[in-house]
């Protein structure tokens, strides 16, 4: 549905050249719902702006339904754009129109009658559950009944593509569920493509079915939700995570953990795992197999989409050799394992 080929984007030119967005290929399937993750400036507005040209690439090809969009003239442009609605992190609304009018505004620019409007516009606010706010203005609304009257003028025209920037950045937490069980029903009831950014990974655990991070104008990783929550492939990924999952030594710890490893020294690793390992008496194998014992500062277990993911924070008791080779056998076990440091043996 979406397709972006070879996609780069320079602001500027010369010294003052910013490279935004650096050859990005990405392709979202009809009726999924995609993240692109990312730190700030890193340039995930861009690449959302770049897909309805509200930013025109400088390289590189758009397609959306099977419309090449830097190929099409202004009308035709135009046209392509109502089938692809956008939602913003400060709603956009118009101060000085009602919500019903609000949500009436593009259909009144593609010159719909007044009663096509009316037919269009209340079934929209009954969606979006903001039938008895047709008359306020949005100054009268919560932060969540603006984001959803926004996303009822997003989908006047009838889009097959959502894109949402940075959706639920300015709402607090309960009304961002809400927002985003909207988005999942829209998608579902209606199937809707949407592409979303944010540099949230709890947006992307809720709804997405896949998720690309972005880092300094380039995607560096491409996944499905399961498949990057259980295994980030880079350095960035993993800091998402163990951001996410706030799953970081105590204060005391990090104190303590030296770079330098050796024989009066025990490491503390951070093991990630997933799939059979969650449910492998690993521990107790570890301690009778290799003669380490594990002494655990964190644990939990979480349920990201249909997957199971372990994590643990443990220092591992032996010598020097044996604690090699235990994380030699976590790793067999396709458990991932992070040497945090060293800290000083205390028994
Ligand atoms: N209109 C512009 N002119 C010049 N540089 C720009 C423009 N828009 C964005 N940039 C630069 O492009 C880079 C990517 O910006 P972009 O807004 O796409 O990142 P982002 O990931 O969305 O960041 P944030 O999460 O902070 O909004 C940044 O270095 C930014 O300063």
């Amino acid at each position: 549905m979406i397709e972006l080929s070879n996609v780069s984007k320079t602001y500027g030119s010369g010294e003052s050249a910013v490279h935004a967005l650096k050859d990005i290929n990405l392709h979202v399937p009809k009726g999924t719902i995609h993240g692109v993750i990312g730190l700030s400036g890193a340039g995930k507005s861009t690449l959302i702006r770049c897909v309805n040209l509200l930013e025109r690439p400088t390289q590189g090809s758009v397609t959306v339904d099977g419309q090449e969009m830097m190929r099409l003239n202004r009308s035709a442009l135009n046209q392509a754009r109502h089938r692809i609605g956008m939602i913003f992190q400060h709603f956009n609304l118009l101060t000085t129109r009602n919500v019903f009018d609000n949500v009436a505004l593009p259909l009144e620019l593609m010159g719909e009658k007044r009663s096509a409007i009316q037919n269009r516009v209340l079934p929209l606010l009954e969606m979006v559950g903001l039938a008895d706010k047709a008359k306020q203005y949005p100054a009268q609304l919560s932060g969540g009944q603006k984001q959803r009257v926004a996303i009822a003028r997003a989908l006047a025209s009838k889009p097959n593509v959502l894109l949402c920037d940075e959706a639920t950045s300015a709402l607090d937490p309960q009304t961002t569920g809400s927002i985003l069980e909207l988005l999942r029903d829209i998608n579902r009831q209606l199937g809707i493509t949407i592409l979303l950014i944010t540099h949230e990974m709890e947006v992307v655990k809720s709804i997405c079915h896949r998720v690309s991070l972005i880092s300094n104008g380039k995607l560096v990783e491409d996944a499905e939700v399961g498949e990057f929550f259980t295994a980030p492939t880079t350095t960035l990924g993993r800091e998402f995570l163990n951001d996410f999952l706030q799953l970081t030594p105590p204060k005391e710890l990090i104190e303590r953990l030296s770079d330098t490893s050796g024989e009066d020294t025990h490491p503390v690793v951070r093991l990630t795992f997933s799939g059979d390992a969650v449910s492998t008496p690993l521990i107790s194998r570890l301690a009778r197999e290799c003669n380490v014992d594990v002494s655990i500062l964190q644990a939990k277990v979480e349920s990201i989409q249909d997957r199971t993911l372990g994590l643990m924070i443990a220092e591992l008791l032996g010598s020097e050799t044996q604690t090699q080779e235990a994380m030699a056998y976590l790793q067999s076990h396709q458990l991932n394992v992070e040497v945090l440091g060293h800290v000083q043996r205390t028994v």
